[in-house]
C-alpha cells in the first residue's frame, strides 16, 4: 500500500469510535466496509450511517456491511470493546487480511500482543483515539468531544505503510500524529484514561464531577498510573494527564459508565487489570487502582 494510493478500508466493530471513523472515511471519499454481526450488518445496510456531531456537522452517509470479511484491504481499523474482541476476530481471518494492515483503537495496552500473535507484527499499527462517541443504537452516532484524535506509533510496521495510514486519517478530518514510541503511546492514553474510566464508573460520575467532587481520589490514581507506567518504559507526566481532563466537556461520560449504565459487560481488565499487572510485574504500589478494579470486576 502506497500512500497515494486508492484505499479499500475495514472497519471491524460499527459502534460509537468504528462508526464515527468510518464515517468520517466514508465522506473523504474511501471505500469502507463495515464487519458486524448479524443485526447491525443489516441495519447499516437498509438504514446506512447517521452521526450527530457538535463538531464536525451532521453526516448521513450510505455504507456497506459483511458479516465476515471476504477481500483484502489496505487497512482493517478494529473498534470492538476488548471483552468482545476474541470473538469479533473470527471475523477477519488471517488471509482475507492479506497485506492490510491493523489500526486497533480499542483502549488497554494487551491487546497488541493477540493481534500480533494473529496477524503478524509487521501488520499491526498500535493506536489510540481520543474522542467520546456513543453508539445510540445501530447505525446512530453521537459524537460529544470537540476533538477527534488518533496518534499511532509504528511498531514494526514498513514507514510507507505508517505514513498512508497517518494521510489517509488526516484526509478525513482527524487530527493524527505519528509518536516514535509504543509504550508511551499505549501508556499516554493508559495513565489518562484508567483514572477518568475507573473513577466515573465507580462513581456512576460525569468526567466534570470526577475532576471535581473526586478530585483528590483522581489525583492518587494519576500518580499511581503515571508509576506504573513509568516503571513499564513510558515517560510519564502526571500533570498533563490531569490537563487533559480540563478538555472535555463537564457532562461528558467514560465508554465504561455508558457500559455500566446499560448492563453491559466492562472493559475493566483491558483497562484497570492490565494497570495492575503491570505494577505487580514490577513491584509498583497502586493500592486504590486495585481497590477500584476488584470493585468493578
Ligand atoms: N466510545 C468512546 O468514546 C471511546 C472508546 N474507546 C475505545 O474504543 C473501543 C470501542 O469502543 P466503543 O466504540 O465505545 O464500543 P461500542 O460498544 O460502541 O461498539 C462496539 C461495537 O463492537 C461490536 N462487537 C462486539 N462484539 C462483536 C463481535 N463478536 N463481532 C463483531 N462485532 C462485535 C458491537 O457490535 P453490535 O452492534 O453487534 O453490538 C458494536 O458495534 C473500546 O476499546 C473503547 O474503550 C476509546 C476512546 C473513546
Ligand atoms: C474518556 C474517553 C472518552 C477519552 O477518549 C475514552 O477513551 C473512553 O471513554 O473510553
Amino acid at each position: 500500500m502506497g500512500h497515494d494510493e486508492p484505499r479499500e478500508i475495514a472497519v471491524l466493530g460499527a459502534g460509537g469510535v468504528g462508526g464515527l471513523v468510518g464515517a468520517l472515511l466514508v465522506r473523504a471519499g474511501s471505500d469502507v466496509t463495515f464487519v458486524a454481526r448479524g443485526a447491525t450488518a443489516e441495519a447499516l445496510d437498509r438504514d446506512g450511517l447517521h452521526v450527530r456531531s457538535a463538531q464536525l456537522g451532521d453526516l448521513d452517509v450510505a455504507v456497506r456491511a459483511t458479516t465476515h470479511l471476504d477481500s483484502p484491504v489496505d487497512v482493517l481499523l478494529v473498534a470492538v470493546k476488548q471483552t468482545g474482541l476474541a470473538d469479533a476476530l473470527d471475523l477477519v481471518a488471517p488471509e482475507a487480511l492479506a497485506d492490510g494492515v491493523v489500526v486497533p483503537l480499542l483502549n488497554g495496552v494487551e491487546h497488541l500482543d493477540l493481534l500480533r500473535a494473529r496477524y503478524g507484527s509487521a501488520r499491526v499499527l498500535p493506536a489510540v483515539i481520543r474522542v467520546e462517541a456513543t453508539r445510540v443504537a445501530p447505525g446512530e452516532i453521537v459524537h460529544g468531544s470537540p476533538f477527534v484524535e488518533i496518534d499511532l506509533a509504528p511498531g514494526d510496521v514498513a514507514a510507507e505503510k505508517v505514513e498512508a495510514v497517518r494521510t489517509l486519517l488526516a484526509g478525513a478530518g482527524i487530527t493524527t500524529t505519528v509518536r516514535a514510541d509504543e509504550a508511551a503511546l499505549v501508556w499516554a492514553k493508559l495513565s489518562f484514561l484508567a483514572p477518568l474510566a475507573l473513577l466515573t464508573t465507580r462513581h456512576r460520575a460525569t468526567v466534570g464531577e470526577v475532576r471535581t467532587a473526586h478530585r483528590s481520589e483522581l489525583e492518587t490514581l494519576v500518580a499511581e498510573v503515571a508509576a506504573v507506567a513509568a516503571a513499564s518504559g513510558a515517560a510519564s507526566d502526571p500533570a498533563a494527564a490531569l490537563a487533559l481532563y480540563d478538555r472535555f466537556p463537564a457532562g461528558a461520560r467514560s465508554s465504561m459508565e455508558r457500559d455500566a449504565e446499560a448492563g453491559r459487560p466492562l472493559e475493566v481488565d483491558a483497562i484497570g487489570g492490565a494497570v495492575v499487572r503491570a505494577a505487580e510485574r514490577h513491584g509498583v504500589a497502586a493500592p486504590l487502582t486495585a481497590r477500584l478494579v476488584a470493585d468493578l470486576s
